[in-house]
């Protein structure tokens, strides 16, 4: 019987995540060995029953006693803490996905790809902080990454028996989120109940402010140059609010091939753990006469300067990815917090990756998770000293 284990359940990849493996058969399909969440004890606890998981981990130590009493008599091994989480990683699932939101997701996506396993990648901060390190353990351990993300899905789709040689361009598509229309001189009044709102995909609520901010595209920009090794000169955005169209890829005899689908995570998650076979999934079937039109623009980069950021820290390299990433967090939760304004985030991580360009060793790329995370902390602390808001 097949093996998964899934980090991050309890948010909304997770659920997507279970909620095809139960439609699969549950347990008497696949065999859940390890399940880990944050603060939701209550769900986790019901996921870990259904899914009859050999162990849940909550990241918090305080939350362990209501895990343990949640799970009392199941047979479910509980734990806490993020080391916990490494742990559960280390014990061998065939199919392992990284939901988990942030930078957390790095260390036991790391684990994972260090035993050989096959890690079904939601959370592009892996990526972003850490490209080189962690294609460096993929190949050391044999391990295979599956782009979840839609568009890196798509990319994915898109490029199954396609020559690399050949491909002119990659374009991954944008919604433009919640603030897409509005008069720029709105945006410093924008509130966080509404960055939290996105026009097409229902999701977390810190990829739906980074969505508003195009954060989340200038993440995924660098995602799809770490996951296919494509350059700046071959990567495109483009504002498509239907989210319909999610990634293209543009031969050089002019052909173009569009991944489209409905905005449902379920897919490129159930593409991902049915890979290399394509399996029946609950996913809408399409229909374009009724969608109508589809629409594209040019994405401006004074509304959404994450953009310019994505293309600068492509071409920094070294830790470049590690500080975006980490002050990108920081100036989420601090506009989240109300201590800055919608707009401010991008000058604080502007702020952060300028101060830690001067630092000895920026230019190498990290080569540890201790690398990376030491660089982390500097561009928190750094961000969040920024105080041109005030
Ligand atoms: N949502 C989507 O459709 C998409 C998401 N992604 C990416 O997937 C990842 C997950 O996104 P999403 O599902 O929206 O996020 P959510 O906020 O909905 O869920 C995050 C999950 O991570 C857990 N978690 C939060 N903080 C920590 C921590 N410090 N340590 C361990 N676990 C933690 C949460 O636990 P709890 O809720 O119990 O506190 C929850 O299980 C992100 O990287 C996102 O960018 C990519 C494409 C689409
Ligand atoms: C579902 C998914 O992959 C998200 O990353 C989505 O792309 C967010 O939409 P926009 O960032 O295009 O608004
Ligand atoms: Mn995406």
């Amino acid at each position: 019987m097949r093996t998964v284990s899934v980090f991050g359940a309890t948010g909304s990849v997770g659920e997507s995540a279970f909620d095809l493996l139960i439609r699969a058969g549950g347990p008497a399909t696949y065999r859940t060995v390890a399940l880990t969440g944050g603060r939701n004890i209550r769900r986790l606890a019901e996921m870990a029953k259904a899914l009859r998981a050999e162990i849940a981990v909550t990241a918090h130590a305080e939350l362990l006693p209501d895990l343990r009493e949640a799970l009392a008599g199941t047979g479910t091994e509980v734990a806490a803490g993020a080391e916990a989480i490494a742990e559960a990683a280390e014990r061998p699932a065939d199919w392992n996905l990284s939901a988990i939101v942030g930078a957390a997701g790095l260390p036991p996506g790391l684990r994972v790809l260090r035993r050989g396993g096959m890690l079904a990648l939601a959370n592009k901060e892996t990526l972003v902080a850490a490209g080189p390190l962690v294609r460096r353990t993929a190949r050391e351990g044999q391990a295979t990454i599956l782009p979840v993300d839609s568009e890196h899905s798509a990319i994915f789709q898109c490029l199954i028996e396609a020559d690399l040689e050949t491909v002119e361009r990659v374009t991954i598509t944008a919604s433009g989120g919640a603030f897409r229309d509005w008069p720029l001189e709105r945006l410093a009044r924008a509130t966080v109940a509404e960055a939290s709102c996105h026009p097409n995909w229902d999701m977390g609520q810190r990829i739906t402010i980074d969505s508003a901010s195009m954060f989340n595209k200038a993440l995924e920009v660098i995602e799809a140059h770490e996951l296919f090794g494509i350059g700046l000169d071959r990567l495109k955005v483009v504002v498509h609010p239907q989210s319909i169209i999610h990634a293209m890829v543009t031969h050089r005899d002019g052909a173009t091939i569009a991944h489209l689908g409905p905005p449902d995570m379920r897919h490129a998650i159930g593409f991902a753990l049915n890979w290399p076979s394509r399996a029946a999934l609950p996913v809408a079937k399409l229909d374009l006469a009724s969608i109508g039109s589809l629409t594209f623009a040019e994405p401006d980069e004074t509304r959404w300067p994450a953009l310019r950021l994505a293309r600068e820290v492509i071409a920094a390299g070294g830790a470049a990815g590690a500080v975006f990433n980490a002050a990108k967090e920081q100036a989420l939760d601090d506009f989240i917090a109300g201590r800055i304004r919608f707009p401010d985030m991008a000058a604080a991580v502007e702020h952060a990756l300028s101060v830690a360009a001067g630092q000895p060793g920026f230019a190498q790329s990290p080569e540890s998770l201790e690398d990376v995370l030491a660089w982390d902390a500097l561009a928190r602390m750094n961000a969040a000293e920024w105080k041109g808001a005030a």
